[in-house]
């Protein structure tokens, strides 16, 4: 088993909010892994720098052994918790750019995965519901050959029934060397999917540990383990 991320001592500050506290972390690839901390513990921070939306202020962050540029781009797909799709565009568009801009998109497979859930490629993006513009979102992404995909709160904006549907997607449509990040306050839902967490609090990891291990050594499920770490 390779390493897809590590952290060595990784710090990011904004200005004098330190964001990211000398964080050591090591992620093997072909895991689904749940990034998860209550609100303002630096979960986007790691996802952005892993994607080079910002910059390491100290300390290092290896993806497949490189620094974040040029090259990790093409290996990293990432699902930013905002959308980012132009308005006016329709879906068959969106198509045509990711095909031109990715070398690994997978177009079959993303007309493929919309059409089982009822989204036509010829919809406009600003007619669509804001869960269904969240579901286009992640299709793109999942449409991606990645190595590391960093999803970041994939499922908060769609419903339930939707929300299983996702789950799913993502756990049928990833190849299994692949690794999975997803940064998630809707633990429950989406325990069943991960083979590892990550708990991350001010700045700092918190704990690391397989799924199998919280379940059968610790006889509890993720989600109560987390409330039980987080309690306010
Ligand atoms: N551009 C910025 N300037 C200053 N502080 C920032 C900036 N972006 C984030 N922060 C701060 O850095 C910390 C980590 O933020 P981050 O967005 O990574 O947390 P998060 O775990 O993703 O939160 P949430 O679950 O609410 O999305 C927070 O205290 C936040 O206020």
């Amino acid at each position: 088993m390779s390493t897809i991320l590590e952290c060595r001592n990784l710090t990011k500050t904004y200005g004098a909010k330190k964001a990211l506290d000398h964080i050591n972390l090591k992620l093997d690839s072909g895991k689904i892994i749940g990034l998860l901390g209550p609100n303002g513990s630096g979960k986007t921070t790691i996802l952005k720098l892993i994607n080079r939306l910002l910059t390491v202020s100290d300390g290092q962050l290896l993806i497949d052994g490189m620094e974040p540029g040029v090259k990790t781009k093409a290996i990293v797909a990432y699902l930013p918790e905002r959308t980012y799709l132009n308005p006016n565009m329709k879906i068959y568009e969106i198509l045509n750019y990711f095909s031109d801009f990715y070398e690994d998109f997978d177009r079959g497979r993303a007309e493929n995965m919309l059409q089982k859930l009822n989204l036509s490629t010829q919809a406009r993006i600003k007619t669509l519901s804001k869960g269904s513009r969240e579901k286009v979102q992640l299709v793109l992404v999942m449409s991606r050959r990645a190595k590391l995909y960093c999803l970041d709160e994939p499922i908060a904006g769609v419903d339930p029934a939707a929300r299983e549907y996702i789950l799913n997607t993502i756990l049928n449509n990833y190849d299994e060397n692949a690794t999975i990040l997803i940064s998630t306050h809707l633990i429950a839902d989406v325990e069943n999917i991960l083979d590892e967490v990550v708990f991350i609090k001010d700045g700092k990891i918190r704990m690391h540990e397989s799924v199998d291990d919280i379940r059968f050594l610790k006889q509890k499920s993720v989600d109560e383990l987390f409330r039980e770490v987080f309690q306010c």
